[in-house]
């Protein structure tokens, strides 16, 4: 990777096809993903064999540089822990590499596509006892992570992409940071900082409280929306609590919520296994209402059976 330069932060056309200039990977561009702080998402299709990538365009050579750094790190770690008799799953990071375009060179990496949606449209589409499911992934992801030496650092919902089936994939590495030094990229609803209720420092307690209000906004968005506004100097995790206490659709989840917030819990080991406590009792005891119409009771059923056996397939591990 060489330099980057603003032309970078022009939205390239559908059909371009980007060539790598060290390495000659050819991709063509299918649609824009997504746009953030620090680059533009693309699908691309290989040209060689027509597979489906998502790829990475970066505003800062060296801000992508270090997240190419450390997905090659998770990965080394992946290889290294698997077990003799694991299979090798695709490779997240595919190619790194430099696009020249008007004279100056773009860096970008390529990775797995993912094909899922936000948490916010997911929950929405399937309803919010899918948080069950999906926090569970959310969560174990994060133990993972956590059990590597690493902290994801900017966990938000749109960081957080669903498949059908509930499973989950984190995106954007580009805010995770080594155990022990200053979180690199966050978010202010998320920032345990932002709450004055801890350090920014990369520690798993910092995932853990963002992963809390990502619950909180998905769940309660208007209390947590009249206390983000109130002044930094009044704004604290105590705010947080208070919602928890008091929002009945929180009330499941309150007793890990609480903790999060708190920073009580001892590891994600712990926080993952709370959830699984606190979500199989509430599977059992979701049950339909006698006075509501049939074919509501069979979407109800349906919707519960796929909760069920997603729970069922996730607690197994
Ligand atoms: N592997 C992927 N598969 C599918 N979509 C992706 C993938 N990676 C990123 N996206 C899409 O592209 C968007 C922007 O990606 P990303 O979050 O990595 O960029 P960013 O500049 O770091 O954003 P932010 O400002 O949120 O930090 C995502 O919100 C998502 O919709």
């Amino acid at each position: 990777m060489t330099t980057s330069s603003k032309s970078s932060n022009m939205v390239l056309p559908q059909g371009t096809l980007i060539t790598g200039r060290w390495r000659g990977g050819r991709y063509v561009i299918q649609r824009l993903l997504g746009q953030g702080a620090n680059g533009i998402v693309y699908l691309v299709k290989r040209a060689e064999n027509g597979e489906l990538y998502a790829l990475k365009m970066g505003f800062d050579t060296i801000d992508l540089q270090s997240e190419v750094n450390v997905l090659k790190a998770l990965q080394n770690q992946r290889r290294k822990h698997r077990k003799a008799n694991e299979r090798q799953g695709p490779s997240y990071l595919v190619e790194v590499d430099d696009y020249s375009h008007l004279g100056s060179e773009i860096p970008f990496y390529v990775m797995r596509y993912v094909k899922g949606e936000p948490l916010r449209t997911f929950l929405s589409n399937r309803g919010d006892r899918w948080l069950n499911v999906a926090g569970l992934y959310i969560l174990q992801q994060l133990r993972r992570l956590h059990e590597s030496g690493w902290v994801f650092g900017d966990l938000k919902p749109n960081n957080v992409l669903i498949s059908p089936y509930g499973e989950v994939e984190l995106i954007d590495y580009g805010g995770v940071s080594a155990i022990g030094r200053s979180v690199k990229q966050f978010t202010e609803w998320y920032d345990r900082g932002y709450w004055s209720a801890g350090s920014r420092t990369a520690d798993p307690a910092y995932d853990l409280f963002s992963f809390a209000v990502v619950c909180i906004h998905m769940l309660a968005e208007e209390p947590l929306k009249k206390a983000a506004t109130s002044l930094p100097q009044m704004r604290s995790k105590n705010d947080l609590i208070h919602i928890v206490q008091n929002e009945p659709v929180l009330g499941p989840y309150r007793k890990w919520l609480e903790k999060a917030i708190e920073g009580k819990f001892r590891d994600s080991a712990e926080a993952c296994d709370l959830w699984k406590e606190l979500v199989k009792g509430f599977t059992k005891r979701g049950r339909p209402q006698t006075s509501t119409p049939r074919w509501m009771l069979g979407a109800f059923a349906l919707s519960i059976t796929l909760l069920a056996c997603a729970l069922y397939l996730t607690l197994r591990f």
